[in-house]
């Protein structure tokens, strides 16, 4: 990086490790099953991250890439605030958003509800939710089924609406947890649309993505992380082509 970078920095992950505690029960669970036999016989950590750093800026999106159980969603989850490192520190200019797969929408509420809910969690006031449900289920395109229970949608469905929440007001740091990899194309584009439009407003945006292509679309830059460390951070291209060397 060249030594007059006047760049705004947004996030700066500064050398950090991340265990997860692992509690092994030491039994399989049989037929014989006691309560005994559930408890944990030991704790044992695991490594999930090592020694990762760089500086994200403003107008950036950050491509995060790298094989399943490499540590993108940790890596995700630490810049979140959600996993406190165990060695380094992140420093984010203001609360990151984290969008996932997993957030936590509720099966048995309908979609209008789970709007609200995803709001909230997002961190917005009622009133906040309230104002933004018509851009949300208008970016969703179901609002034909909005008031259905979301188990009765198919995944494509309930991704649409849960990006549709979270891209719903201008966060200064995104962090987008796979949601691209489902949805019809049509929704896809009109996603990285609003994506570029995040990015180009002054914030920052995280793709984690197993699609090269959603990343090559959206992407400036790239981080390639493999078994928790970081290989490569760089322009898309060459640090994908380096990825694809080794799969
Ligand atoms: N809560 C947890 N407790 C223990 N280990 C965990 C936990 N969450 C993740 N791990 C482990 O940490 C490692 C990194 O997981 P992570 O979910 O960050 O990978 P990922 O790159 O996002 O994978 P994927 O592409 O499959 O989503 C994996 O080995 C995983 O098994």
């Amino acid at each position: 990086m060249a030594a007059t970078d006047t760049r705004t920095p947004t996030v700066v992950v500064d050398g950090i490790d991340v265990e997860y505690r692992v509690f092994a029960s030491g039994k399989a669970a049989g037929n014989q099953m006691s309560l005994a036999s559930l408890k944990p016989k030991g704790v044992s950590t695991y490594r999930a991250l090592h020694d990762i750093s760089f500086v994200a800026h403003e107008g950036e999106s950050i491509g995060v890439i790298g094989h399943n159980g490499s540590g993108k969603s940790t890596l995700m989850r630490s810049v979140a605030g959600l996993i406190s490192p165990v060695k380094g520190a992140v420093y984010a200019s203001s609360r990151p958003a984290l969008l996932g797969v997993n957030a936590a929408l509720l099966p048995n509420l309908s979609g209008a509800r789970n709007v609200m809910l995803g709001g909230l969690a997002l961190g917005y006031s009622k009133a906040e939710v309230e104002e933004m449900y018509e851009d949300i289920v208008e970016f969703s395109g179901i609002r034909d089924f909005i008031d259905m229970p979301m188990k009765t949608y198919s995944s494509g469905m309930s991704a649409r609406l849960r990006f549709a929440i979270a891209i719903s007001r201008a966060h200064q740091i995104l962090l987008i947890d796979e949601a691209l990899a489902v949805g019809d194309k049509d929704f896809r584009q009109k996603s990285q649309e609003r994506i570029r439009q995040l990015r180009d407003t002054a914030g920052t945006v995280f793709l984690v993505s197993h699609s090269m292509k959603s990343i090559r679309d959206v992407c400036d830059r790239v981080l390639w992380i493999d078994h928790g460390r970081l290989m490569m951070d760089g322009d898309p291209d060459e640090v994908i082509a380096a990825y694809e060397g080794k799969a």
